[in-house]
């Protein structure tokens, strides 16, 4: 299945093929314990408990990359420039193999799992969690996993509190006066200027922000100019900004502006500055993480890491300032990160992922039941 996914990569909210694919392999599971709906391109599947008293959750995220696949994989992408090159190919395998588990072998509490579109961007976990489909099944306890190429298969790593960072996109669009290469002072030249901008909001980072509370500002891509002999009339600027404080994005962002408009007037140029979708933290509710590393430790063999916070993103945090729960990091052993053309997730971790899940929530639904 994991293979299936990995050759239909499709960007937030087009995930089309991937839903129908997905609804293909859920319909052919025992169904008398399942309810499925859709909302987008999202599904949300609830296996009904034998005597439910909560229902814990498991959400798994579904899009691709614009990334053209450089793996050595048989089974590479079908779609041109997209690749799962995040883990959601894996992801949402987990969430089918814990679904397929608990279809065939019903606990006493109600189960939901969810497969949410566009993590990547614009971010599906905010208007799911409005939807009125997700707020009917709302569960009381909601978990998720991410890939970590670092890890050894066979380790997971986590921590109780902030575990992810807060998140912005960021989009700075400049408008200069464009002209013949030859003659730079009739002109004023958006590539420099993009090439100033780039640097200088870096120093936003080494000198704005306390060294103690983490920020990163990071430029991917720079479009600008149609041809080497001319003066580039426009450029744009895409990135993210990411912070542990909420703080320091406010500040990072007032910065921002600021070096824009210095930009605006050292250049002789008009700037537009678009925040694109933000997410806020994600934030592992201390008891529930540290009672699961407990267990762990005391009932599996897997090697857990306390790890530190990363600056990635995740818009499951939405769904924890909600819902009690936590995110982990499963071990999948590659040399290349997150977001690399040549990622190759082992497929260890799946079986790995689904066994550790499957144990924890039916030792927390006895727990519960207590
Ligand atoms: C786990 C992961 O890699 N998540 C993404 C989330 C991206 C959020 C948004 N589109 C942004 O770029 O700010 C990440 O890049 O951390």
């Amino acid at each position: 299945m994991r293979r299936q996914l990995h050759q239909i990569p499709e960007p937030g909210f087009q995930e089309f093929k991937t839903q129908q694919l997905l609804l293909d392999h859920i319909h052919q599971l025992p169904q008398d314990r399942l309810e499925i709906r859709t909302w987008k391109t999202g599904i949300l599947v609830k296996v009904k408990g034998v005597q439910p008293r909560l229902c814990i959750g498991f959400r798994a995220d579904m899009d691709g990359l614009p990334i053209e696949e450089q793996t050595t994989y048989p089974f590479r992408s079908l779609h041109p420039g997209f690749m799962h090159a995040c883990g959601h190919d894996l992801h949402m395998t987990i969430g089918f193999g814990l679904l397929r588990h608990f279809a065939e072998h019903p606990i006493e509490q109600d189960l939901l799992f969810i497969f949410q579109p566009a993590e990547e961007g614009p971010g599906g976990a905010l208007p799911m969690l409005e939807s009125m489909e997700f707020q009917a099944w709302k569960p009381d306890l909601l978990f998720a996993l991410h890939i970590a190429p670092e890890y050894p298969v066979g380790t997971i790593a986590t921590k109780p509190g902030i575990l992810f960072a807060n998140t912005s996109e960021l989009f700075l669009d400049l408008t200069g006066k464009g002209g013949h290469a030859a003659f730079p002072h009739k002109a004023n030249d958006m590539v420099i200027a993009a090439a100033h901008l780039t640097t200088q909001l870096q120093t936003i980072i080494s000198r704005n922000v306390d060294p103690l509370d983490a920020a990163v500002i990071t430029i991917g891509k720079i479009e600008g100019g149609s041809k080497q002999n001319i003066i580039a009339e426009h450029a744009r600027l895409e990135g993210t900004i990411r912070t542990l404080s909420l703080d320091s994005m406010q500040q990072v962002k007032k910065r921002i502006e600021e070096v824009v408009r210095g930009i605006e007037v050292s250049f002789q140029c008009s700037a537009a500055i678009n925040y694109g979708s933000n997410y806020c933290q994600v934030y592992n509710q201390p008891e529930l993480t540290n009672e699961f590393m407990e267990w762990v430790q005391k009932e599996t063999d897997i090697r857990l890491i306390a790890c530190k916070e990363a600056m990635t993103g995740e818009d499951f945090g939405y769904f924890l300032e909600q819902v009690p729960g936590f995110m982990i990091w499963l071990g999948v052993n590659t040399p290349y990160s997150l977001h690399h053309a040549q990622i190759e997730p082992d497929e260890q971790a799946i079986s790995i992922a689904i066994d550790l899940f499957s144990r924890y929530f039916v030792w927390l639904s006895s727990r519960r039941m207590r």
